[in-house]
């Protein structure tokens, strides 16, 4: 089956469009990415070969803001893919009330398969490459798949080194060390708790009967098994790209995270039993959660789906028709553009605190974080339920709502 990102991103517009009263054409800018750069990286590899990478940055729309997103190191990375999570960007700053817009960046690379030399010199030429494309005030990157800490400030040092002085907030996502923000790694789970906590009690469940299954074990999935086992809902799968590990009374988190650590997947976990993705997602928890990576959840698997809750957090994972056959059967989909907004709010936090070069306790970044995500959640559940539509369209009526406004009062730019 071929998924293209940026189609599925349109359709969700055109979707949520039947629902707003505003002028047609700022759908047909909202369908369009503002620019994109492409960079070829030529890198000479630790056998003295050199290969070429191709690179991208997106700069989808700045109408309430810089732009701001994360950069995705993965194969298939490729320009559309790009596009589409710039523009899932830009619908979930609005969504958090952020002060920016939306943009992402990629490179097409399988960093398992390079030595952390050979990684290095692609970040740092992938900064070179689009050092003119960002900054505090402009564009303003961050993690996504297979990028952390450690390369966010091999970007923040390329940059700072060809513009000569400091400039903590031209990244975000970095090692506390060097100007992160305390709560960050965690930022993206944490969030998605939050949310999931206002579904469950918006819909009258009790946590202590229920059962997850998450597909995608990194960064988000992984704090999301810990934060849940805090909550008291039961884990009872994961998946990796390695395969997958069930045990029906819950899977203890620490223990998992050890054990991936050591072997780099969750598969052949001691106090489990190994299966496929497939099987993951048609695992009988009440909730699902996937946070790996886009359109996992399709017309050939989407039968299959026997949770009740589907929590998005990562980008774009149910393909627009998979969605309507959920939803005609009563499941709940908490969308993306919410679900996962927890990262980059806690990056907005992290740009405010590098701007003031004052720094927050963690406890004041979950409060803050709580706060803006709870907000959003409220105002996204009103509106689903005034004029009964799903959460996606909800959440992309409001986001649309204050892009359009603010391009409306800007005026519309040559
Ligand atoms: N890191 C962040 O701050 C944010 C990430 N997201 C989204 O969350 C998702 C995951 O991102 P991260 O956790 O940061 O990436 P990561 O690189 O830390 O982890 C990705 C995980 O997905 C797994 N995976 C990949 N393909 C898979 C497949 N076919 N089947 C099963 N598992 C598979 C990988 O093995 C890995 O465990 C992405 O969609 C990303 O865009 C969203 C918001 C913020
Ligand atoms: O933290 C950020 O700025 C963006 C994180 C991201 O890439 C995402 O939310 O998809």
């Amino acid at each position: 089956m071929q998924l293209n990102p940026y189609e599925m991103l349109k359709k969700q517009i055109d979707d949520a469009a039947r629902y707003i009263d505003i002028d047609p054409e700022y759908f047909d800018i909202l369908k369009e990415p503002r620019e994109i750069l492409e960079v070829s990286l030529p890198v000479r590899l630790s056998d003295g070969s050199i290969k070429v990478f191709k690179g991208w940055r997106c700069h989808y729309n700045n109408a309430l803001g810089p732009y701001k997103g994360g950069i995705r190191y993965h194969v298939q990375v490729n320009r559309d893919e790009v596009i589409a999570l710039a523009g899932w960007m830009t619908i979930k700053c609005a969504v958090a009330q952020l002060p920016f817009g939306g943009g992402k960046g990629g490179i097409n690379c399988s960093p398992a398969d390079l030595s952390i030399d050979e990684l290095e010199k692609l970040t740092r030429a992938y900064a070179l490459g689009i050092s003119r494309f960002i900054g505090t005030d402009y564009d303003v990157p961050a993690p996504d798949v297979n990028t952390n800490p450690q390369i966010m400030a091999w970007i923040a040092d390329t940059y700072e080194k060809i513009k000569g002085f400091s400039q903590p907030s031209v990244i975000t996502g970095k090692p506390v060390e060097v100007g992160g923000s305390l709560g960050r790694s965690k930022a993206t789970a944490q969030g998605g708790v939050y949310v999931l906590t206002e579904a469950l009690k918006a819909l009258n469940f009790n946590n202590k009967d229920l059962s997850c299954a998450i597909e995608g074990y990194g960064n988000a999935g992984s704090y999301m098994h810990l934060l849940l086992e805090k909550m008291g809902i039961k884990v009872i799968a994961v998946s990796d790209t390695r395969g997958g590990i069930y045990n029906p009374k819950g899977l203890p988190a620490s223990e998992l995270k050890e054990h991936k650590m050591k072997n780099r997947t969750v598969s052949n976990f001691p106090e489990g039993e190994n299966i496929t993705d497939r099987e993951l997602l048609s695992s009988n928890a009440d909730i699902l959660i996937p946070a790996a990576l886009e359109g996992m959840i399709n017309e050939t698997n989407v039968s299959d789906i026997k949770a009740k809750i589907i929590l998005e957090l990562a980008n774009g994972p149910v393909t627009p028709q998979a969605e309507k056959m959920l939803s005609d059967n009563g499941v709940l989909i908490i969308p993306d553009v919410l679900a996962n907004s927890g990262g980059v709010i806690v990056s907005y936090f992290e740009w405010v605190q590098g701007r003031s070069g004052e720094y927050w306790d963690e406890s004041t970044v979950d409060k803050k974080l709580y706060n803006r995500i709870t907000e959003a959640f409220r105002e996204i559940w009103e509106i689903k339920g005034r004029k009964k539509i799903k959460m996606r369209e909800a959440a992309y009526v409001t986001a649309i709502g204050r892009i359009s406004q603010a391009m409306r009062i800007r005026g519309i730019w040559p």
